[in-house]
């Protein structure tokens, strides 16, 4: 996946059908999610993603704050509430989180309001919950506030849902961008358009993937701009359709909103690059986004089959590496860098 960064320069419907299904697949997923084992398999690179977006809404939140006190956000696609911490942890002042499914917004909701009550002395950000179809319907509409101004826009892991149509990508850009202050951020992660079709064209069929994942696409050879729809299957649990985003054409979009992109990186590049801050690696240790190889008495690795930590191992004979390793399995790391 990629993670970028646009900044706003100084210088801005509804098909319910559509909707209903892909509100209402959310929604089921909430209720048979993933079964005790398959969590396992896969926790380390589910942390590894939730450290990136923690280190990547961490370092945005401080370079807002040297400039201004209050912090307001925009969380688009918020889901279940995963990042609800990370906005406390940058001590925002306001939040706005937006998603298609109400049964996930609820939850969401709820996560907040015993955050608030644990809170106790500490003040904590106020938030507002829209359950809408951001890709078909205008925010701004449904704000509280109609004058409300975002200094930073979050959509993690969620913006390739709306490159469907032309028309979809542009509405959600437009939720995402309107009501940023000059010199606020659109920060997010989205699969990885130009490895998955390489993966593709490597592949004989027009499907690849590994014991946790699994890409499928409608066609090969064929890369229309909108509407290039695969699916993503993680440890077995069908997704609705995802659709590839081509970047150069994300960023020419987001010119239309004074936009201008200020950083993109891949999961790798970040990686690499983040984990040589001292308190970046402190916070991956303690999010356990890798796993210890070997493993030690009290834990189990989360492949049994050892080709799955040929990396580890070699990289433990070269030896001058500390031991144990922190690690993901080589399935996790392809799933998590596609
Ligand atoms: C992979 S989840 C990511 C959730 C959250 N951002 C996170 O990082 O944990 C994708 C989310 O996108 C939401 N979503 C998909 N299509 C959407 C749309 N058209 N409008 C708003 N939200 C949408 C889904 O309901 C789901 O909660």
């Amino acid at each position: 996946s990629n993670m970028s960064a646009l900044s706003k320069d100084f210088g801005s419907l509804t098909e319910e059908g559509h909707s209903v299904k892909v509100a209402s697949h959310y929604n089921t997923l909430q209720e048979c999610g993933l079964d005790e084992r398959s969590r396992s398999r896969i926790v380390h690179m589910r942390n590894f993603n939730n450290w990136l977006k923690s280190v990547l809404i961490g370092e945005v939140l401080d370079q807002v704050h040297q400039r201004q006190r209050e912090v307001c956000v925009l969380d688009l696609g918020c889901g279940k509430g995963g990042d609800l911490l990370k906005w406390r942890k940058g001590r925002i002042s306001q939040l706005v989180c937006a998603d298609i499914a109400g049964v996930s917004v609820e939850q969401c909701q709820s996560r907040y309001d015993d955050m608030r009550k644990r809170s106790h002395s500490e003040r904590i950000f106020s938030a507002e919950f829209i359950t809408a179809d951001c890709t078909r319907e205008l925010l701004s509409e449904k704000l509280s506030d109609p004058e409300m101004r975002f200094d930073v826009c979050s959509c993690q892991f969620v913006y390739h849902y709306s490159f469907e149509t032309q028309q979809q990508a542009d509405t959600m850009l437009r939720n995402a961008c309107e009501r940023l202050r000059p010199g606020g951020f659109f920060i997010g992660t989205t699969p990885d358009a130009y490895e998955l079709v390489k993966r593709l064209e490597a592949s004989d069929s027009n499907s690849f993937g590994n014991e946790v994942y699994r890409v499928t696409f409608q066609k090969k050879d064929e890369y229309p701009l909108f509407g290039c729809q695969y699916d993503f299957n993680l440890e077995g649990v069908v997704n609705v359709p995802e659709f590839l985003v081509y970047f150069p054409l994300f960023v020419e979009m987001a010119k239309k909103y004074n936009m201008r992109l200020v950083y993109k990186k891949t999961f790798h590049e970040f990686f690499k690059d983040k984990i040589q801050n001292d308190q970046n690696r402190v916070l991956m240790q303690r999010m356990q986004a890798l796993e210890q190889y070997p493993a030690d008495g009290r834990s189990r690795l989360a492949s049994d089959r050892p080709e799955e930590y040929e990396h580890a191992q070699r990289h433990s004979e070269e030896g001058g590496a500390r031991m144990p390793l922190g690690t993901l399995s080589k399935s996790e790391w392809e799933a998590t860098s596609e």
